[in-house]
C-alpha cells in the first residue's frame, strides 16, 4: 500500500526550490539504485518553476543527465513554437540547459508536427512511446515512471483530467485526446488516471489559496470523477508539496512558520 505524505512551505519559492531539492536527491537515488530514472514533467506554473530551481541547483549535476528518460503528463496541443507548449517551457526552464541524451526525451507531439491536426493520432502516438519504453518490470504498456510531477487546479483537475471529463473515465487507454479543456487551450494530450497511477512516486505540487478547496477535498477521500488529483497516486509514494495557503484547509498537517 502506497503513502499519502504532506509537506508544507511557507511560501511558494520555498515549495519551488525544496521541490527541486527533493528531486536532486530522489534521482540520484534511483540512479545508485538502477543505473537510470524516468521523471513525468508537468506544465503549470508550480511545475515550471521547480525545473527553473533545478536547473539553478547547485546540486543538479549530481544526476546523471544522460541516464534520465524525460516524458510528460499532459501537453498542450498547439504548435512546437507557441509559448503554451509545456514542451518548450520546460526546456527554457531546464531541459535545454543540462546534458539530457535527446533520444530519452519524449515529447508528445506538437499540432504542426508529424500527425498536423489530428490530436487523436498524437495521443495514439504517445500511447505508443510508452509501451515502447516499458519493459517486462512493468507489467504492462506504461512504465514505472520513477517520478511524476503534476499540477492541480482549482476545480481538481491535474494533467489534462478534469472533473467529469471523457478522460477521467478512461480506463482502457492510456493517453487520450482532451477537447473543450475548461484550462485553455482547449485541445490537449493527457495521460490518464491509470497511467498515472503506474508511477512509483507521484508528486502533487501547488500554491495558493484558490486550490486550498481542491486538496483538503482531495485529501479527505474524495472520488476521482468529481476530483480527478484524488485518483492521483503512485505505487510506492504519493507526496503532496503545498504552501501554506493551498494548505490552508487542511488541519492535521504541521505549519511551518511565515518566512
Ligand atoms: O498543462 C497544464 O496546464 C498542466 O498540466 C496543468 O495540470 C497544471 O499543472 C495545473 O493546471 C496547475 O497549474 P498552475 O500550477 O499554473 O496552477
Amino acid at each position: 500500500m502506497s503513502k499519502t505524505e504532506v509537506v508544507v512551505y511557507a511560501n511558494q519559492d520555498l515549495l519551488a526550490a525544496a521541490a527541486a531539492a527533493r528531486l536532486v536527491t530522489r534521482l540520484v537515488d534511483v540512479q545508485a539504485a538502477k543505473g537510470s530514472a524516468s521523471l513525468v514533467l508537468t506544465g503549470g506554473g508550480t511545475g515550471i518553476a521547480v525545473l527553473s530551481e533545478l536547473r539553478g541547483s547547485s546540486a543538479r549535476d549530481a544526476i546523471d543527465w544522460s541516464r534520465l528518460d524525460i516524458y510528460w503528463g499532459d501537453e498542450r496541443f498547439v504548435p512546437a513554437d507557441s509559448d503554451e507548449r509545456n514542451e518548450k517551457q520546460a526546456r527554457e526552464a531546464l531541459l535545454d540547459h543540462v546534458p539530457l541524451d535527446p533520444k530519452r526525451v519524449h515529447a508528445i507531439a506538437a499540432s504542426d508536427g508529424e500527425f498536423g491536426d489530428d490530436v487523436d493520432s498524437a495521443a495514439a502516438a504517445y500511447a505508443q512511446v510508452l509501451a515502447d519504453n516499458a519493459g517486462p518490470e512493468d507489467h504492462g504498456d506504461v512504465p514505472s515512471f520513477d517520478i511524476m510531477l503534476l499540477g492541480l487546479g482549482g476545480e481538481g483537475h491535474t494533467a489534462s483530467v478534469f472533473p467529469e471529463s471523457p478522460a477521467v473515465y478512461e480506463t482502457a487507454r492510456t493517453v487520450v485526446a482532451v477537447r473543450d479543456c475548461p484550462k485553455p487551450p482547449p485541445t490537449r494530450v493527457s495521460l490518464t488516471l491509470p497511467a498515472i497511477r503506474r508511477a512509483q512516486d507521484v508528486w502533487l505540487m501547488t500554491a495558493g489559496e484558490a486550490k486550498a478547496d481542491a486538496v483538503a477535498l482531495a485529501l479527505s477521500g474524495a472520488g476521482e470523477v468529481q476530483l480527478p488529483v484524488a485518483g492521483a497516486r503512485g505505487h510506492r509514494r504519493t507526496l503532496w508539496l503545498l504552501d501554506r495557503t493551498a494548505a490552508g484547509k487542511l488541519t492535521k498537517v504541521y505549519q511551518p512558520p511565515t518566512a
